[in-house]
């Protein structure tokens, strides 16, 4: 980890500011109002990376809404996927018939929200769609639906607004791209 405890001097180039992230949060919120009108669903962050973007995104939705939180995790403090998704604590709501909306800060591989999903429609949601910050296709290893997303990214590590590196970073205001020496320094550990 870099000595000095400046959050910016671990960012190579930023990705989206604070400008950006607000108009993807307008867009989208815009979109699920009209999509959810009526219907009051539950929706479902995923701790701990999504929590900055869901405080934003639901204060554009202008619907009837309930809000719970899942923490899931399958990083740990490794820059690659375990594979092996943990619940580490579970929702207090009961989605029995309810329309969820599950909401994430980024789908890289694709097994967190596929396992997220899977969970709920077991335990009987009535709908379960998602509504993804960051979609990172290239490194997909399950097929998952999106329903909706703020921005594709390609195939680098992003930190910032909830994304973290080694649980650190999750506070920088814009989403910026890890610096390679930042990352060649974690895989010769
Ligand atoms: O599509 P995947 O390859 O599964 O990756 C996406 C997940 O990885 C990160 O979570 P992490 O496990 O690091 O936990 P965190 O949200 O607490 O940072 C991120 O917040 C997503 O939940
Ligand atoms: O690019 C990423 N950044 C932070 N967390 C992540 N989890 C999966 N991919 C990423």
């Amino acid at each position: 980890m870099p000595k000095n405890d400046n959050i910016n001097n671990i960012i190579d180039h930023k990705l989206f500011s604070e400008d950006d992230i607000h108009q993807m949060c307008v867009k989208l919120g815009k979109q699920l109002t009209t999509d959810y009108a009526g219907k009051k669903p539950l929706i479902v962050g995923a701790l701990k990376g999504a929590i900055f973007f869901l405080t934003d995104l639901v204060r554009e939705m202008d619907i009837k809404a309930e809000i719970d939180f899942l923490d899931v995790s399958s990083y740990g403090n490794e820059m690659e996927s375990s594979g092996k998704v943990k619940l580490i604590s579970d929702l207090a709501t009961d989605v029995k018939d309810r329309d969820v909306l599950i909401v994430e800060d980024i789908v890289d591989t694709g097994l967190t929200l596929d396992f997220m999903k899977e969970l709920l429609k077991k335990r009987g949601a009535k709908s379960v769609k998602c509504c993804v910050l960051l979609n990172k296709e290239a490194n997909r290893k399950v097929d998952v639906d999106v329903e909706y997303y703020g921005s594709k990214v390609g195939n680098e590590f992003v930190v910032g607004y909830g994304l973290d590196f080694m649980n650190y970073y999750r506070n920088l205001r814009y989403i910026g791209v890890l610096k390679p020496e930042i990352i060649k320094l974690v895989n010769n550990k």
